[in-house]
């Protein structure tokens, strides 16, 4: 039954859309890195110039050993990367910028890391993804109609109800996929889709590729080591080897071409893995060999282009023989002639994707604040431990100073309670929160530069949810210490004490949100409490008196000094009556409780700007939080190192765009040595002084031995590798042995059931 739906969603095709194809030259990357034991900063390139292409209707596959730049490279050709980043990317013959707005419109990046919303079901993931990116003007029967074709076609419509927590990683990437479907994208990016997948999930997921690629659209994916059948479901063929490009085109001429090099690929083994053999150096391979080979094979195909382009510019049917190209060449330049003059923005005609716009800036924020809610309701388990913490401490700390609120000889005792209430509102205020970004930020990046939303609605959806949860807890914490406690005089002085712990509370949890966002897991936990704790020393124990000039400033703006002398004022202060005194004590000091406050340096506590400093505090922390979010989100478009911008347009043919600079000089026919020089300044109308500055192609330099990470990694995947000097699998192989000796596990009567998605033991 399964089986048959999915061979009918096989018959399902989304709407064609109009081709894309992706040219880019000369594409470095290069990382700043402070070195603390040098003291300076180091640059490091990443990658050296890649030149290339991805065209529609083709399944791209960018292979390399790990830590090539293959990530980097997809990153890049995504705008997920742009800092850093010089050289040349087109879009059907015109310039992108590497932070393109537009671009990001034509394409969706699905990331190794799926970073799906666990607690949502499959149909409430695709429902919400699907108002966001379509919006309302379309009736919601066509959207469910939508949302059925795309898990029929991606084989889940057998899990609409299946929470996402509970589906297989298999299914999990298909539903990263469907997700990013819903806007029929023409360009597709994945980071190693494959991995953690079993070879059917693979070959499913792959297969799925290529079902998209052939209606049209360009799909590029990062992989690691496929299998022979994997392999050849490929179209196309780029790979990385220490930040060069070992080989580009047909997946089919991989063989010949290394061959022709000279490496001839065993009986019955895999080409993609001796492809990978040979770019670590096997076999006693000469990888730069292999560069520089695939970097000429490269030009000569740009050079024959060229030379079809000026034929069919004249009109001249030009004839295979005479420009010495295969039809398959032929072809493939006069699609990408077509392509160039297709218009980007006369994009979808006549498909539902026309007559539709994104929610609109409120919606989304409904939207989000329903899915959390959704999220919330699924896994309420944290909410419940949130409020079970407030009702639990606030019970042990009303019984640890029960009834001292009206006694004046137990006054400093209700001041440590005091102190403490400030405390347990900061802190569960705080650190609630403190790493929500956090865990949040890689759905957060993936949503975001998706295009799914934006910063706004998603920072208010949050807050609609957390405020009220504080105030919640807060109260919970302030109905029963308060009354426990015995502080409880009047309703006016109990509002006043609660607004002072739920201000406070909001306050720190607005810190938190700014933490969280803006440091690091590990700093975060660490830096948090500290600022807590800086602050509440402020007017606790601390008169203003003492403190030395040097940090008056911060006991102006201690939020925490600002609500504890708010509580301290609605217990002691407005002109409290006296307080009761036992009989038997002789001389009772704080009978008066206005002589406490003056002992305190707290008998003129003006509750109001108390309270708007708290207020501005909590205001300044959120907009700083989202500066510094939309930071992160933006940070990688926030420098454009193109040096073409986007907005300066200009006709550039293909083949100029192809062309890279000659690596050696050699090997070039005078006449297309003459074609180059004649395309060149095409190059330079929109910017010759930065054409001319662009670097040339380094000297290719392969390092002698490979990094250490990738000679550990190739033994602890038990791959035969060698070094690039090209030591044989055998030193590879022994260094295997030494590191990992056989380990046992066994198991006996394991079984799981899985209700509601909750996987349960037994
Ligand atoms: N921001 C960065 N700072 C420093 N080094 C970086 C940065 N980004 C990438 N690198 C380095 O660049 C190299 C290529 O990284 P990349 O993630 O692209 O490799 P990869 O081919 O995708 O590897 P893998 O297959 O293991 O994921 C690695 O050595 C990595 O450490």
């Amino acid at each position: 039954m399964y089986h048959n739906s999915l061979l009918e969603a096989q018959d399902y095709r989304f709407p064609k859309r109009p081709p894309v194809d992706i040219v880019f030259r000369d594409i470095r990357y290069n990382v700043k890195r402070f070195n603390i034991s040098k003291a300076k900063f180091e640059s490091k390139d990443i990658l050296h110039g890649l030149n290339g292409s991805f065209k529609s209707g083709e399944l791209t596959a960018i292979m390399g050993p790990s830590g090539a730049g293959k990530s980097t490279l997809l990153n890049i050709m995504a705008g997920y990367v742009s800092s850093g980043v010089s050289g040349m990317v087109q879009v059907n013959g015109k310039n992108r910028s590497h932070n393109s707005e537009s671009f990001r419109k034509l394409s969706c990046y699905i990331q190794q890391h799926d970073a799906l919303r666990p607690w949502l079901t499959v149909n409430e993931a695709m429902t919400c993804a699907t108002h966001l990116k379509l919006g309302f003007g379309i009736p919601m029967a066509e959207k469910r109609k939508l949302i059925e074709k795309i898990l029929f076609m991606l084989g889940l419509e057998q899990k609409g109800n299946t929470p996402t927590v509970g589906l297989s990683g298999g299914q999990k990437k298909r539903l990263a996929i469907a997700l990013e479907m819903i806007s029929n994208p023409p360009i597709l990016f994945l980071d190693e889709p494959t991995t953690g997948l079993d070879s059917s999930s693979c070959t499913q997921c792959i297969s799925l590729l290529k079902r998209l690629a052939e209606d049209g659209r360009t799909i590029v994916c990062t992989i690691h080591t496929p299998s022979a059948l994997l392999f050849e479901m490929f179209d196309q063929l780029y790979t990385v080897v220490q930040g060069h490009c070992f080989y580009q085109g047909p997946t089919k001429e991989m063989l010949p071409f290394l061959g022709d090099l000279g490496y001839h690929c065993p009986s019955y083994h895999n080409p993609a893995d001796f492809m990978m053999e040979i770019a670590v150096g096997e076999y006693g391979a000469d990888v730069g060999k292999v560069i520089k080979a695939a970097l000429k094979k490269y030009y000569e195909i740009s050079s024959r282009c060229i030379k079809l382009d000026s034929a069919f510019d004249d009109n001249d049917t030009p004839s295979l023989q005479s420009y010495g190209i295969g039809a398959k060449a032929e072809e493939m330049c006069k699609l990408r002639k077509e392509a160039e003059a297709t218009d980007t923005s006369s994009y979808e005609e006549n498909s539902i994707f026309t007559k539709t716009k994104p929610a609109s800036l409120v919606m989304q924020f409904l939207l989000l604040v329903y899915r959390n809610l959704l999220m919330t309701r699924r896994n309420y388990f944290l909410l419940f431990c949130r409020i079970l913490a407030h009702a639990t401490i606030a019970t042990i700390f009303g019984y640890l100073y029960i009834g001292v609120g009206p006694n004046a000889n137990q006054v400093l005792a209700n001041y440590v309670y005091l102190y403490g209430s400030m405390l347990v509102m900061v802190y569960t205020g705080k650190m609630a929160v403190v790493l929500s970004f956090q865990i949040e930020m890689e759905s957060l990046m993936r949503e975001h530069f998706n295009r799914w939303y934006k910063l706004g609605p998603y920072f208010l959806s949050v807050l609609v949810l957390e405020i009220p949860v504080q105030i919640f807890c807060s109260l919970i914490y302030v109905v029963i210490s308060y009354h426990l406690t015995g502080n409880y005089v009047n309703f006016e002085r109990f509002c006043l004490f609660a607004m002072f712990c739920i201000t406070g509370s909001i306050c720190a949890q607005a810190w938190g949100f700014f933490v969280g966002a803006t440091l690091s897991v590990k700093l975060a936990v660490f830096i948090g409490p500290i600022v807590a704790v800086l602050f509440s020393v402020f007017g606790f124990c601390t008169r203003y008196a003492d403190i030395t000039p040097l940090f008056k400033w911060m006991w102006h703006i201690s939020y925490y000094r600002a609500s504890f002398h708010g509580l301290l004022n609605s217990v002691y202060g407005m002109n409290r009556e006296d307080l009761h005194c036992p009989e038997q004590q002789i001389y009772c000091h704080f009978k008066n409780p206005v002589l406490f406050q003056k002992d305190m340096d707290i008998e003129h506590v003006d509750m109001q700007s108390n309270f708007i400093l708290i207020v501005l505090i909590i205001i300044t922390m959120y907009i700083s939080t989202i500066l510094v979010l939309w930071y992160k989100l933006n940070k990688r478009s926030s420098q454009s190192v193109s040096t073409m911008a986007e907005s300066e347009s200009y006709e550039l043919s293909c083949s100029s765009a192809l062309i890279p600079e000659n690596p050696t000089g050699e090997d070039q026919p005078p006449q297309e040595q003459q074609q180059q020089q004649q395309q060149t300044p095409s190059i330079g109308t929109t910017d010759s002084s930065s054409a001319s500055r662009r670097p040339k192609l380094q000297p290719l330099h392969i390092p002698a031995e490979p990094a250490p990470e990738s000679a550990s990694w190739n033994a602890a995947s038990g791959l035969a590798t060698a070094n690039a000097n090209g030591g044989g699998s055998t030193a590879s192989s022994l260094a295997a042995a030494r590191l990992f000796k056989p380990v046992t596990v066994g198991f006996k009567n394991l079984s799981y059931s899985v209700r509601n998605g909750i996987f349960r033991k037994g």
